[in-house]
This record gives C-alpha cells, sequence and structure tokens, in this order.
C-alpha cells in the first residue's frame, strides 16, 4: 500500500463522548448558553480530537509549502516568479509576514519546497521536498503528472511525519508560497463547483482587468483542455493543480493520521484542504478554516467543505497568517471551555466561601 492510502486508512473519528461531554460543559457554564459563538464549537471539537476536556496546545507550527507555476506564462500574476524563492528565503531569516504572526501566537514556522523553480542549497533548514520544479502550464499541458501529484501529497504526509517525530505536535498551520498560485486554485474550486470561471476569479495579488482577463482565460482554456474529473482528486491536481497545493493537501491527511488538527490558511490553503477532503472525507474532523479570503472563490471552497471561517479580517496574503492568528482563537476555545466555571462549580466555590 502507498504512503497516501496507509496513511487515509489510518484516519480515525474524534472522541464522539468527549465532544458531548464538552457540549455539556459549555451548555452549563455561567453565562447565556451559546454567547461564545463559534469558539464553543472549536473547543468542543478540539476536545473531541483529543479525547480529553482539558486541552492544551503546547505546539503549534506552520507549515509554508512553496512552488511555482508555469500558468505564469500566461501574464496571470502581478509579480515574477523570482519573488518565491525570495520570499522562502525572507521565512528562513525570520523578516516575512507569517513570522511575526506566527511568532505573536507562540507558533514555529518551518518551510516546505515542494516545487520552486530555484535550487536550495541542501544545508538550508527547509523540508527539501522538491518533486520538479515548477509545474507546467496547464493551459496547454497537464500541471504534473498523476505520479507527481501523488509525490507531491506524499511530501506534506511525511513532512508531517517527521514533525511528529520530532516531538508531541497539538495543532498544525497550513501556508503557502507561490506566484501565480491563485490561478490554480481557482481552476480547482472551478472544477468541483461546476460554476463558471468568470463568477469565481479573483485578483490574487493584485492583477489589473487585463490581467483579470488572461486568468479567466488560462482558467477555462485549461479546464476545456484537460476536463478534470471532480471524482478523482489526484487527476484534478495532476491537470490544474499546483505542487505545493499537493503538499498542503498532505499536510491535512498526514494531520489527520496522526490525530492532529489542522488550521487551514487562504484561498491556497484551502484549495490544498478540499482536495484533501476529497482523497479523505474523514480528515474534515481534524479541519478548521482560519479566515475568509478576499479571493472571490474561496467562500466557495469553504461552502464545499462545510467550514465556518473564525476570522474576517479582508486577509489575502497566503503564507499561512490567517491561520497564524486564529491558532490564537483557537488556544482561547480551550480556555472558555476548560477554565470557565459552570453555575455548579460556581455555587460550590460560593459554598466554600
Ligand atoms: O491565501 C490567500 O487567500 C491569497 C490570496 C491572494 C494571494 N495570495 C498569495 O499571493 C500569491 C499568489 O497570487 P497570484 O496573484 O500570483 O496568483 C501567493 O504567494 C499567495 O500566497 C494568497
Ligand atoms: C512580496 C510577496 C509576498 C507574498 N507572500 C505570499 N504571497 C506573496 C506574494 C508577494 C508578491
Amino acid at each position: 500500500m502507498s504512503l497516501l492510502e496507509e496513511r487515509i486508512q489510518q484516519i480515525g473519528a474524534p472522541d464522539a463522548d468527549a465532544y458531548e461531554a464538552a457540549r455539556e460543559r459549555l451548555r452549563n457554564q455561567a453565562r447565556p448558553a451559546g454567547c461564545l459563538g463559534i469558539l464553543e464549537d472549536v473547543g468542543a471539537r478540539l476536545s473531541g480530537i483529543f479525547g480529553v476536556m482539558d486541552v492544551h496546545l503546547a505546539r503549534k507550527v506552520v507549515i509554508t509549502c512553496a512552488g511555482d507555476h508555469g500558468i505564469c506564462a500566461e501574464g496571470v500574476s502581478l509579480f515574477p516568479q523570482e519573488v518565491t524563492p525570495q520570499m522562502v528565503y525572507n521565512f528562513i531569516n525570520g523578516g516575512a509576514s507569517i513570522n511575526v504572526l506566527a511568532k505573536h501566537a507562540g507558533a514555529a514556522v518551518r518551510v516546505a519546497d515542494i516545487g520552486v523553480n530555484h535550487d536550495f542549497e541542501p544545508a538550508l533548514p527547509i523540508f527539501h521536498k522538491k518533486v520538479r520544479r515548477g509545474t507546467g502550464n496547464f493551459a496547454i499541458e497537464p500541471a504534473m503528472t498523476r505520479d507527481e501529484a501523488r509525490k507531491s501529497v506524499e511530501a506534506g504526509i511525511e513532512i508531517v511525519d517527521e514533525l511528529v517525530r520530532e516531538s508531541p505536535l497539538h495543532l498544525l498551520g497550513t501556508g503557502d508560497m507561490g506566484i501565480g498560485n491563485t490561478t490554480p486554485s481557482t481552476a480547482i474550486i472551478a472544477a468541483y463547483s461546476g460554476l463558471s470561471v468568470s463568477e469565481l476569479t479573483g485578483r490574487g495579488t493584485g492583477v489589473d482587468d487585463e490581467g483579470l482577463r488572461r486568468k479567466i482565460s488560462a482558467i477555462e482554456r485549461g479546464l476545456a483542455l484537460h476536463k478534470p474529473d471532480p471524482r478523482d482528486p489526484l487527476g484534478v491536481l495532476a491537470a490544474v493543480g499546483g505542487l505545493e497545493i499537493g503538499g498542503l493537501a498532505g499536510l491535512v491527511i498526514g494531520a489527520a493520521a496522526h490525530g492532529v488538527p489542522v488550521v487551514c490558511d487562504g484561498f491556497i490553503a484551502t484549495a490544498g484542504a478540499l482536495i484533501a477532503c476529497e482523497l479523505a472525507p474523514k480528515a474534515k474532523a481534524y479541519l478548521f478554516a482560519s479566515h475568509n479570503s478576499v479571493e472571490i472563490g474561496h467562500a466557495f471552497m469553504l461552502k464545499h467543505l462545510g467550514l465556518q471561517p473564525l476570522l474576517h479580517l479582508e486577509f489575502r496574503l497566503g503564507e499561512g497568517t490567517g491561520a497564524a492568528l486564529a491558532m490564537e482563537l483557537m488556544d482561547a476555545s480551550t480556555r472558555i471551555l476548560a477554565d470557565i466555571r459552570t453555575f455548579e462549580e460556581v455555587a460550590i466555590q460560593d459554598a466554600q466561601a
């Protein structure tokens, strides 16, 4: 059995009793029922995942998966592909947005090269998981072969295996870096939603009207050429996806297989999560969505996955920035659940005073 199939089979269901006990405690806390909104369910879900009431998300890691995109030849992005490796170095040197927000959240940042069009020194402290140097231009050829698509997903799985081997992991955040990657992400949600490409396509890093037209046209030509079958997620990834998107899918499957909750970031990370949940529907029980991206197609991805984002901040950066911020709220959800006293506990305390 391949690593992918093995991990898919290993995904179990969270502890339903622990989840119910958590919901019961939340209902009995000395406050109006439901008044802490979405964070109540986040806390209960984490309780179900770990099988305890008092969850401590001690070790949090954001993995930023990087890859390049042949579709950039169609003029779909405002920026040149060289920015992808430049940003990888920026992440390593600690000066990027994700470094700042992850530090604030008490999370480590690790970077993975799944398909950057640049040779990194083997000594560079990143996960060296390059499947190939960038995808093909999917407007005229498949983004990658089926074997490469599988390898990209397995790269993400291997990263989680390595993280878990280091020490217990309590929360994984997924982030991306890849100039041009809003284009394959849009193609993926187009394949799954069946909606028109013009309805789903946003401006990414900020292309003008001409750029937007080129982007829509490239996606339409790619979908017409490959006719990706939504029942075949690896086929969709191979036809119109991205190497880092495969890696992001693998992170979700790997985390779920190890019983680790995973919070996915914006548009690209959610495209990866969508592929993951199509490959392994049970992974959804471990998946949280950090925020709603400005990128138009993101809302359709979240709807497809049945996920409610925690934050509404008009973010459109990627890197894992939204995931890092959401980690702080997920931490808060564990304190809400375990530390707010129930009416009964308050009465006991009063009696003891
Ligand atoms: O995550 C998001 O919601 C998001 C939305 C728009 C852009 N991005 C980031 O911008 C890059 C892709 O934008 P583009 O225009 O080159 O396709 C890539 O590095 C992403 O991390 C990310
Ligand atoms: C500078 C820059 C940083 C990014 N981080 C994620 N996507 C990005 C795109 C650009 C262009």
